[in-house]
């Protein structure tokens, strides 16, 4: 049984102080949920207040994203050491976002997933196709060739740890959000071509949809056989609307 993982991605939003206002208003609207993992996301500058706030709770904390290298000559980035000293315990890798503004490469991407995993970070691999490759057909091969290219060499004993995210990029930030039949459709290519990858272990692995989730969309989401969890955007940056997400 997969337990189902809630987690909020809160980009570039939130200083400090507004993150802890956040978790001490969400914390106890969440208080005693344990059917679900749910893990927030801050920015850099967020991180450390929020994994205090949320130390010895029922919610964790992870960073957006992260560098490969345990330390070295990379100006602005983060090393994966420097996350787990933090007591960060999930990372999200290739969003989107970063795909698309970052020049981010299935190479560097395959480089930091087997460095979260190696450091004991859950890694949240973000996957998705861009619209005009839905209509014209090309989804599958889009998400095999990001699959393929980010789990290179990927240590199968540790398969279990990986997390996926599903999210299409024309449903991000849109309010267009797949319908229940095309996620769970594609969750289901996604789980078969993981199981191609790295075997029966597919079956455990934990595939979430991102992409204008909201609390009306969220139950009929997350009731998908292969929908495991939801990767929540603009609306996780507020307490109550990310509450009620996470209690679908
Ligand atoms: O990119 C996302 C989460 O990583 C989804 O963002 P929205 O929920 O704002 O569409």
């Amino acid at each position: 049984m997969r337990k189902k993982l809630i987690a909020a991605n809160w980009k570039m939003y939130k200083t400090p102080s507004e993150a802890l206002t956040f978790v001490e208003a969400f914390l106890p609207l969440v208080a005693g949920h344990t059917r679900d993992e749910i893990v927030l996301f801050p920015s850099i500058t967020s991180l450390a207040t929020v994994i205090n706030r949320v130390r010895g709770t029922n919610v964790a904390a992870g960073a957006q994203s992260m560098h490969w290298a345990n330390e070295g000559a990379y100006t602005g980035h983060t090393s994966p050491v420097m996350l787990t000293t933090l007591g960060a315990t999930h990372v999200l890798i290739g969003h989107s976002e970063n795909r698309q503004y970052d020049n981010e490469t299935d190479e560097r991407i395959n480089l930091k997933v087997k460095a979260a995993i190696s450091h004991g970070l859950i890694p949240l691999l973000c996957i998705g196709e861009q619209l005009d490759e839905r209509e014209s057909g090309k989804t599958e091969d889009v998400l095999a060739s990001q699959l393929a290219g980010a789990l290179a060499g990927f240590p199968k004993e540790h398969a279990d740890k990986l997390v996926i995210a599903y999210e299409p990029v024309w449903a991000i930030g849109t309010g267009l959000t797949a319908t229940p039949e095309i996620a769970e459709e594609t969750h289901v290519i996604v789980r078969n071509h993981m199981a191609q990858h790295l075997g029966d272990v597919a079956n455990d692995i934990r595939i979430l949809y991102g992409g204008s989730v909201k609390p009306e969309n969220s139950k009929s989401l997350l009731e998908q056989p292969n929908i495991d969890g939801a990767l929540v955007g603009g609306a996780s940056l507020k307490p109550d609307s990310f509450a009620a997400i996470a209690q679908y």
